[in-house]
């Protein structure tokens, strides 16, 4: 059966754009210092400094296993630091209230699905909660900002489809919609371009410095360093428990060091990336 074009509402229609909305973000700054992240008492990654600002684009790159969930959990204070310290704004994470932390950071993690059945439109305004009472329902502009996440990310046409029943690329639009409901101002995406086609893949890093560009700190994790070197400001490469940099993306991601991390040779490097490398 041809399914139907889902009707949206007259914001969406009007082809306003998330940069050009009522969302505000306020400047963030998301520090740390000599932080070691880990699981219980195992260490996976210590002596990690950054300083993580508005309008800043930074990549991070590892093999597999090498911590770079480990890392961004930490970050979100979903895992505790087992060493160094984590500030956001000058205050120690842990500090913060979650709310509050909810209200400034968001998450978009790897590719998931739900044990629970709901619907696309009401997956992305669970990213309202944040903003809402304990027990407040989402009002009319909770439901506007939602479906303008949508519409930015080009699946509105999903809104009512279980979001169980949808690809697995549609799935990762949906959850970067639902980080973007929350409108935070640090916004942390652990391969947001896994599972995503070429066109999409396009789309997701253009949206990504479109965010950059009205202010937001972006932080991402990928498997492909060519999306790092056409978007990051800076990048940083996990390894062996140390982080290298960040630092400006052809000086921190070039042949020799990516050929370490990847385990190839840096003429195998140059090969895929050469044009990008500088
Ligand atoms: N919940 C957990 N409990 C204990 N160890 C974990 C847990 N999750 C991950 N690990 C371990 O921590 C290390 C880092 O894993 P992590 O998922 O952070 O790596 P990653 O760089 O994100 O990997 P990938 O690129 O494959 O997604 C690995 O050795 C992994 O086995």
């Amino acid at each position: 059966m041809v399914e139907q074009a889902t009707p949206l509402p007259d914001f969406a229609q009007s082809g306003e754009s998330l940069e050009q909305s009522s969302i505000a973000r306020e400047p963030i700054r998301l520090q740390a210092q000599q932080l070691a992240v880990g699981h219980g008492q195992r260490i996976v990654a210590q002596g990690i400094d950054l300083d993580l600002g508005a309008g800043q684009i930074t990549a991070l790159l590892g093999p597999n296993g090498g911590g770079k969930t480990t890392l961004f959990r930490t970050l979100l204070g979903l895992l505790p630091p087992l060493a160094g310290a984590l500030l956001l704004d000058g205050l120690p994470l842990a500090q913060w209230p979650r709310r509050q932390l909810a209200q400034r950071m968001a998450y978009v993690p790897q590719g998931q699905t739900h044990v629970f059945t709901y619907t696309v439109l009401d997956t992305v305004l669970m990213g309202r909660a944040a903003r809402l009472g304990p027990l407040a329902q989402p009002r009319r502009q909770d439901r506007d900002i939602a479906w303008q996440c949508l519409v930015q990310m080009g699946i509105a046409a999903l809104a009512h489809r279980n979001q169980n029943e949808i690809s697995g690329g549609e799935r990762q639009l949906a959850l970067i919609a639902r980080a973007l409901a929350q409108q935070p101002s640090l916004l942390i995406m652990d391969e947001p371009t896994a599972s995503l086609d070429f066109g999409n893949q396009q789309r997701v890093l253009d949206q990504i410095q479109v965010l950059r560009n009205a202010g937001m700190a972006i932080v991402l994790s990928t498997h492909q360093p060519e999306h790092a070197l056409l978007v990051a400001d800076q990048i940083a490469l996990l390894h062996q428990g140390r982080l290298i940099g960040p630092g400006p993306a052809q000086a921190i991601a070039n042949a020799e060091e990516l050929a370490q991390i990847y385990r190839v040779s840096p003429a195998q490097i140059r090969k895929r990336l050469g044009w990008l490398l500088g």
